[in-house]
């Protein structure tokens, strides 16, 4: 696990865009992973202005959401789809169609999550994945308890998260639907690169449990320890409680150019 802290959130936004832009460079048809919330929304801005200043091109590119809520009228605004429509898809070069989503308003929930099991599958599954982190540890929608291994299900919000995420729905946290479909965390688990990012002191503790937490399911994002390839973006409030980010520091400031990320 790389762990780099950037003074904001917007710089860890543009470290986000370089590793995409790297990908794409050597891989224009690369499969992306893309997380809603506030978080990544630095890299989104960021791969728009690229595509607006003619040096970064997302065409040929296909991209997988992690997760949906269950029952938002289709033209809801904080439907994820609607979502990822406003902030990525209308800021870069992507087709729409080339953006696929778990299908939230299926009437059969369960057959909608193994059909996107077998879309991402098809695609060749995800090249690089961006992730945020809930307050509770929570990755895309796996709540605290969420089996380790699991696949693309249902799943049912906690009270925090729906606290957490009223803000997007007037405050009213009735608003904010009780079920979910989303990637699992095995599902997660098989991106070949996963990028984290998170930002502000309310993620201190997550991101602690996440990079130094032991691995539980009551954290859910420590399994991220198991893989391979995670970059964490963070900013040093929610690198604050962090007791090796001396450690971090030193080991970017040397990081040796060729070795990317
Ligand atoms: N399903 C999303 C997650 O994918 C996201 O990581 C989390 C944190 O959101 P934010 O980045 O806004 O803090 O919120 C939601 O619950």
């Amino acid at each position: 696990m790389e762990v780099v802290i950037t003074e904001t959130a917007a710089k860890a936004g543009a470290l986000g865009a370089d590793a995409i832009t790297e990908l794409v460079a050597r891989q224009p048809n690369a499969v992306l992973g893309l997380a809603t919330g506030s978080s990544p929304l630095a890299v989104y801005d960021e791969l728009g202005q690229r595509v607006r200043a003619g040096t970064l091109s997302l065409a040929a590119t296909q991209a997988f959401m992690l997760d949906e809520y269950v029952g938002l009228p289709a033209d809801h605004p904080e439907r994820y789809r609607n979502v990822i429509e406003r902030e990525f898809v209308g800021r870069v070069d992507i087709d729409s169609a080339r953006v696929h989503g778990p299908d939230g308003r299926a009437a059969d929930l369960a057959a909608a999550a193994a059909d996107y099991e077998d879309q991402i599958a098809a695609a060749g599954g995800v090249d690089l994945q961006i992730l945020g982190i809930g307050t509770d540890g929570h990755i895309a929608f796996n709540e605290p308890g969420s089996s380790l291994a699991s696949r693309t299900r249902v799943k049912t919000l906690t009270h925090q998260t729906r606290a957490d995420n009223a803000r997007f729905f007037g405050g009213d946290i009735e608003a904010v639907p009780q079920h979910c479909l989303t990637q699992g965390i095995g599902t997660i688990m098989n991106a070949r690169h996963i990028m984290l990012l998170a930002s502000g002191r309310g993620k201190a503790e997550a991101v602690h449990q996440l990079v130094e937490g032991p691995i539980s399911a009551m954290w859910p994002g420590t399994i991220l320890q198991m893989h391979q390839h995670v970059t964490v973006l963070i900013d040093t409030a929610a690198a604050s409680r962090l007791q090796l980010a001396t450690y971090f520091t030193e080991t970017y400031t040397a990081k040796p150019c060729w070795q990317g990320f």
